[in-house]
Order: C-alpha cells, then structure tokens, then sequence
C-alpha cells in the first residue's frame, strides 16, 4: 500500500508499520486537534512508525527512545508531543534539545518554529560560530526551547549566570549515539557540564537511526525505565534507495566523479547531488576543480565560517547549486527533500556513518541513488558495510572509455586546484583552527606541540632502531644463504671432481 503525504510518500506495510489513517491518526496517538491541524498543514498528515509507536508513551511521560530509519520522522516524533505538553503548561525553559551540528540545529528549530506556531513559540538556537553575547541575551528572555550544539551552550553554563535550565521538563539528544561516542568531535565534557545543569525530573527523550551501537551509554541517560523502540526491519537502509558501488583505483577517482556527475547533469533535469569527502582540504580542492568544469557546486565543511556554512547550504536548498560536497558535518540529519543522489568520495570508515551518509536521500518515502566509490584498499571496509546494513552493494556499470576520455585533463584540474589552494593560508588556517581548539579543551597548544614533537622523535627513534634490527637480520639471513651457497657449491665441485676421477 503507498500513500502519497505532502510533500514524499510514506509507504506504509512491512518496512514502516501500519500507519493510522488521516487526521485521527494523530489525534488518536493523544495530540490535540490545533496540533494535529498544524503537522497537516505541513504534510505531516498520517503518523509514521516511529511518531506512532513514541508519541503517545512521550504524552505519559515516560523517558524515550526511538532508533528508526533515516528520513522516517524521528524530530516531529518529539517535537509533537513536547509542543503538546508546552501548550499545557507553557512557560520558559521548557524544553533542551541538543544536537552534533550547527546546521541540525536550525533545522529542528524550524520545526518547532512551525508546528508551534499557534502557541507562540519562543525558540533559542544556541551554537558555535555565532555571536555569544547576542545568544546570552536570547537565553535571559526565558524561550520555551533551546536548541543547541553541547560545546556553545556549555560555554554559556560556565560563564553566565542569565539563564537557567533548572526547570527544564524535557531533554531532547537528536542523534543521541553520535553525541555520546567519542568521535574527532568528543562532546562528553560538555555533556557533563549540561547534565550538571538540568533537573534529575526532566523527561529525557533519544533519538537516532544508529541508537543500537551505543544503546547501554544512552540507556543511562533515561532514567526513569525509557520506553524503548526499533524499527524491526532488518535492513538497515530504506527500501527506496538503489546502493551502488564502484571499484577505481585511487589515482583516477575524480575523473570518475567528474564523468557520474556529467552523466548524471546530461540525463537529468531537476536533481542535486551530495558528495561525501572525508577531509575539509580535499572538499575545498574538490569544489574548486569541480567549478573549473562549469558544474554548479558548493563546500560545506567545518573550516568554513558559520555565515558562509549556512550560505553554502541555503543555496544549495534552494537548488541555486545543484552539488553538495560535504564532510560528515552534513552526514547526519539534514533534511533536503530534493537530494536524488549520495556519492561517497571515499568509503566510509564505519557502517554508520555510512548509513548516515546514503540516508540523505530516500526520505519519507522517496526514491534515491548512493554511489560509493571504492579503491582497492577499502574493499574490507565495503565488506563491513555489508554486513552491517544486511545488504549486498551492487557494482555500478560505467564507460570506462569515457572516463579514460577525461582522465588526463581532471588530473590537471586537480593538480592546478591543489597548487593553488597551497599559495592559500588554508593550512595555516587548519592550524590556528586545531590550537583554538586545544586552549577551548583546556589545553596549552604549545605544551602540546612539544609534546608531539617528542613522541614523534621517539616513535622516529623507535622505527630507526627497528629498521636497523629487520636490517641486521636481513644482512645476517644473507650471509647464512650466502654461505650455504658456497658451502652447496663447494660439495658440488668436490662431486664433480670425484666423478671426473
Ligand atoms: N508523518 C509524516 N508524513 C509525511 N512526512 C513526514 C511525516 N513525518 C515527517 N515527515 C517528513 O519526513 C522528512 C524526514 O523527517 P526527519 O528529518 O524527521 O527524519 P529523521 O528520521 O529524523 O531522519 P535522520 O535519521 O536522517 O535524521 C521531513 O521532511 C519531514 O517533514
């Protein structure tokens, strides 16, 4: 059975439940009608799995936590039944909602902002990037919701006294596991400080597509006995999207990019694409040598200012640029209906960040495309994809003649590309970026630079007098086989002479 909602279908049946039907739908899970009305208005017309099987539990309130596909509906999922308790008893600071990254935070906001319309909604977004002071003053106007990334507002709790989230009747964690790991962002200290902050009463509610990886950690954030759901299917990845893989060695990558995307431009009349890059250098290089052959592309990663972040994707949204090349900043999250296709410049490191990753297209019910580009050395990473998401990548057919066509003037693009990014103050900027860094972790960056200086002399040290030991054994087995040869030589001669005699 499909059903067309809003904006995307939402196939209801095996993969996604049963859905209830029409405006009842909602109203049957506890929402109040002017609620129910307002996720109408939006599109938002039949409860998804996860909507149906979080609300009413949430409504009790109880602690929650939904691990559901990509794009199946996770935020109105919490922010429905918080906007229904506000109405109840409105008043500010009602409701904390952390989340890993900026732009994610401006997303929830909107829909907090939209669906709480009726009630008057005061938000708060609070993240790195942004004026502090004008954020501190946001904070003291008591809003009912305060959306933030954990580093800013652990800032604000350790230097200001305006604000308090003493009463806060519900903790929100969007992408709870990626808040808890310890990935090249480690929130824990500034969750500490949070939780520090907020009533041991509050109603904690988790949410993410990949929740079963850190499940015990975030088990400790509920209290109260969470309410705990999953979505059943055992495919990790939405039925809709066709996942692809493609073996390149690694030094002709772009020209298969550059060739799946004129493709995809010459077939095409409306689509976008996001490419997934795993550093900031080879997104800003990738961007640039994408620009020199005319296709309509923006960077967004996390050495670009805030302004120019949000720019970059504002544009994108609105289809002025049709490609996105990102790092894993866009990764989770983020809601672009119009994405068609996912490439991944390089092969995930994790099966999550992969499923993270491809879940940027295919939502709420829509078809998409992921591409993964894979080089001979991270097939085993393919492999653990597999086995992760239950489902076989299948190889994406390409002319290889076309790509050979084009490999010598990508190639150049690059290499022009890279020299002058170099004439740039982008290391430089990479650097000063890393010590801001270290001194916000309470570190001494020089301290630390010593330090690294010495362990790598050591580890310089250790590697010479290894190479020096192999080096020993190497010359020693020689001259045992060296020997053994004269010695089997010798026997041979004196043999030979024998038989001669
Ligand atoms: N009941 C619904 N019917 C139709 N569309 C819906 C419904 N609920 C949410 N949507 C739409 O589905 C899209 C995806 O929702 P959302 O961003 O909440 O997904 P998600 O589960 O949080 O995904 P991710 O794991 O990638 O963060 C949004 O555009 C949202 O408006």
């Amino acid at each position: 059975m499909t059903r067309v909602v809003g904006a995307g279908s939402v196939r209801c049946g095996e993969r996604r439940g049963p859905c209830a039907g029409g405006m009842s739908g909602f109203r049957g899970l506890g929402l109040a009608a002017w609620l129910a009305e307002q996720a109408q208005q939006l599109g938002i017309g039949r409860p998804t799995p996860v909507q149906a099987a979080c609300i009413p539990p949430i409504l009790q309130g109880r602690d929650c936590m939904g691990c559901a596909k990509t794009g199946s509906g996770k935020t109105a999922a919490f922010v429905l039944p918080v906007l229904q308790k506000l109405s109840e008893d409105p008043y500010g600071i009602f409701c904390l909602v952390l989340t890993p990254t900026r732009e994610l935070a401006y997303q929830i906001a909107e829909q907090f902002r939209v669906l709480g319309k009726p009630l008057g909604l005061k938000d708060c977004i609070i993240v790195g990037g942004m004026d502090m002071v004008a954020q501190a003053l946001e904070l003291s106007r008591k809003p009912h919701v305060v959306i933030a990334t954990p580093g800013r507002l652990a800032d604000h709790l350790r230097s200001s006294r305006t604000f308090s989230l003493r009463k806060i009747k519900f903790l929100v964690l969007d992408e709870a596991d990626r808040l808890l790991e310890q990935g090249c962002t480690d929130f824990t200290k500034d969750l500490e400080v949070i939780l520090g902050a907020v009533p041991a009463t509050r109603q904690t509610l988790l949410f993410s597509a990949t929740l079963t990886d850190t499940l015990n950690e975030l088990k400790s954030l509920a209290m109260n006995k969470p309410f705990f759901w999953e979505s059943q299917a055992e495919v990790r990845t939405v039925d809709e999207l066709v996942q692809r893989y493609l073996l390149v060695p690694e030094r002709v990558k772009d020209a298969y990019l550059v060739h799946l995307i004129q493709t995809f431009q010459d077939e095409h009349e409306d689509w976008s694409i996001i490419i997934f890059t795993s550093t900031c250098k080879n997104c800003q290089i990738l961007n640039m040598m994408l620009k020199k052959f005319n296709f309509p592309s923006v960077a967004l990663h996390s050495m670009m200012k805030q302004k120019q972040r949000f720019a970059a994707l504002a544009k994108f949204k609105s289809s002025v640029f049709k490609i996105l090349i990102a790092t894993d900043v866009a990764a989770r999250g983020l809601d672009i209906p119009t994405v068609q296709v996912v490439i991944n410049h390089n092969t995930p490191g994790l099966p999550k960040i992969y499923i993270h990753r491809v879940g940027r297209t295919a939502r709420a019910g829509r078809h998409g495309l992921a591409i993964t580009l894979v080089t001979q050395y991270d097939i085993h990473l393919v492999h653990a994809i597999e086995e992760q998401i239950k489902t076989k990548l299948q190889e994406f057919s390409v002319e290889e003649r076309a790509v050979l066509g084009i490999l010598t003037q990508v190639n150049v693009a690059r290499r022009e590309c890279e020299i002058k990014l170099e004439a740039t103050d982008f290391d430089e900027k990479k650097e000063i970026n890393k010590r801001k860094q270290m001194i916000l972790e309470g570190k001494d960056p020089d301290l630390e630079a010593k330090r690294k200086a010495e362990l790598a002399k050591i580890k310089k040290k250790n590697k010479q007098f290894r190479e020096r030991v192999q080096q020993t054994l190497q010359e020693k087995k020689q001259l045992q086989l060296k020997r053994k040869l004269q010695k089997k030589a010798r026997r041979q001669q004196r043999q030979s002479a024998k038989e001669e005699k």
